[in-house]
Formats: structure tokens, C-alpha cells, sequence
């Protein structure tokens, strides 16, 4: 939400495409969220520059072996920057919920939950604020903004929604 406030432009896409496949008689369900790409590519792209946890757990190598060219000697414990290669042209992979065997078990149930969120929040209200949002993050084990995101709404859609 704070880096759509920071693009308007891409508040007012994201908009539209819900006024297309919605309108504005209705608000969103879980139902429509597959009919929304450019909602989705939304996310994606938040997930790849602020991934809630940008480091992956620690792993531990149960035997010896290479990865990407280091060796990796059996007992070490390797922590994944999934931030870092997020943002890395060189080794660009979108993986906010880690990857293999021991990824995040809740990933389809997380995205559920930020789409529709996300989702009903865009259509329902528009977003104005008096400076762009500063985007500074705290430090710690999970990616969270050091200031709060303090924003306007104002309703888009017929009183009745709202009840
Ligand atoms: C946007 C939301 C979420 C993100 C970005 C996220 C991300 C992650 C990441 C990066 C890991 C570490 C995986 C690894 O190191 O290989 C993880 C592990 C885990 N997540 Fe999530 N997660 C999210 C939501 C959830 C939800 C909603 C649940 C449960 C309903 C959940 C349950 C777990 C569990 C149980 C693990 C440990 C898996 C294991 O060690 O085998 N997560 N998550």
C-alpha cells in the first residue's frame, strides 16, 4: 500500500481494472482476485522489493556440498538474503517465501489473504496523502516500515457498500 501511494499512477491502473471486472455495484471476492493481473503483478512486485522476511531461516547442511560455486562443509548453517537477489539483476529470482522442501507452508494462504485485502481496499476507497510516504525500514528479522503509514481515505463506491 505505501509504494501504490508513492505511484498514483498505478493506483489509478489497479483501479480500473477492478471498475472493469467488478463495477461498482458489488465489492471484491476471493472469486474475482484470478480475473485480476494487474492486482497480482502488484503484489509480486511488492514481495520482490519488500519481502516481509527478507531473510530466509537458517538451514542446516546435513552433508557436504556446493552452492553456486562455494563449498559448503556439512553442520554449517545457511541463511538464504532473498532481498538481496530479489534486487539483483545479475540473480534475479522472485522467491519472498523461500523455495524447496522447507519454503513457507502458508504461501497460498498469505496471498489469499494480502489479494483480497489489497484488492477490496483499492476499490473501495481512494488514497491521498500530503508527502510521499518514506519508505525507511527498521531493522530486524522481519521487514517492517520504521514509521507508521498514515493515509486519507475517501469512499469510491455507493453508500450502501459501506453498511
Ligand atoms: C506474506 C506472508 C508470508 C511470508 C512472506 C512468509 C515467508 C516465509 C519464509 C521466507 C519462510 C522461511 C522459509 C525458509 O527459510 O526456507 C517461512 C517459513 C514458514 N512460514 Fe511463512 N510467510 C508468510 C505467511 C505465512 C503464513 C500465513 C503461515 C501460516 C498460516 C506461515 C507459516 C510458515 C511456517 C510454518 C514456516 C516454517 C516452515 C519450515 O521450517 O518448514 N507463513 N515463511
Amino acid at each position: 500500500m505505501s509504494l501504490l501511494v508513492n505511484h498514483p499512477n498505478r493506483v489509478k491502473e489497479a483501479q480500473a481494472e477492478l471498475d472493469l471486472h467488478i463495477g461498482k455495484d458489488r465489492l471484491v471476492t476471493e472469486r474475482d482476485i484470478l480475473n485480476l493481473p494487474n492486482l497480482q503483478a502488484t503484489v509480486k512486485e511488492a514481495l520482490r522489493l519488500y519481502p516481509p522476511s527478507p531473510l530466509s531461516a537458517q538451514h542446516l547442511a546435513v552433508e557436504d556440498c556446493t552452492i553456486g560455486g562455494y563449498h559448503v562443509e556439512k553442520g554449517s548453517r545457511v541463511v538464504v538474503n532473498m532481498q538481496k537477489i530479489q534486487r539483483d539483476p545479475r540473480h534475479y529470482e522472485l522467491i519472498p517465501f523461500s523455495a524447496g522442501r522447507r519454503g513457507c507452508p502458508g504461501a497460498a494462504f498469505a496471498l489469499q489473504v494480502v489479494h483480497l485485502t489489497l484488492a477490496s481496499l483499492l476499490h473501495a476507497f481512494e488514497f491521498s496523502t500530503d508527502a510521499p510516504v518514506d519508505m525507511t525500514e527498521s531493522s530486524g528479522l522481519s521487514n517492517t516500515k520504521l514509521g507508521p503509514l498514515q493515509v486519507s481515505l475517501t469512499p469510491r463506491l455507493p453508500n450502501h457498500l459501506y453498511e
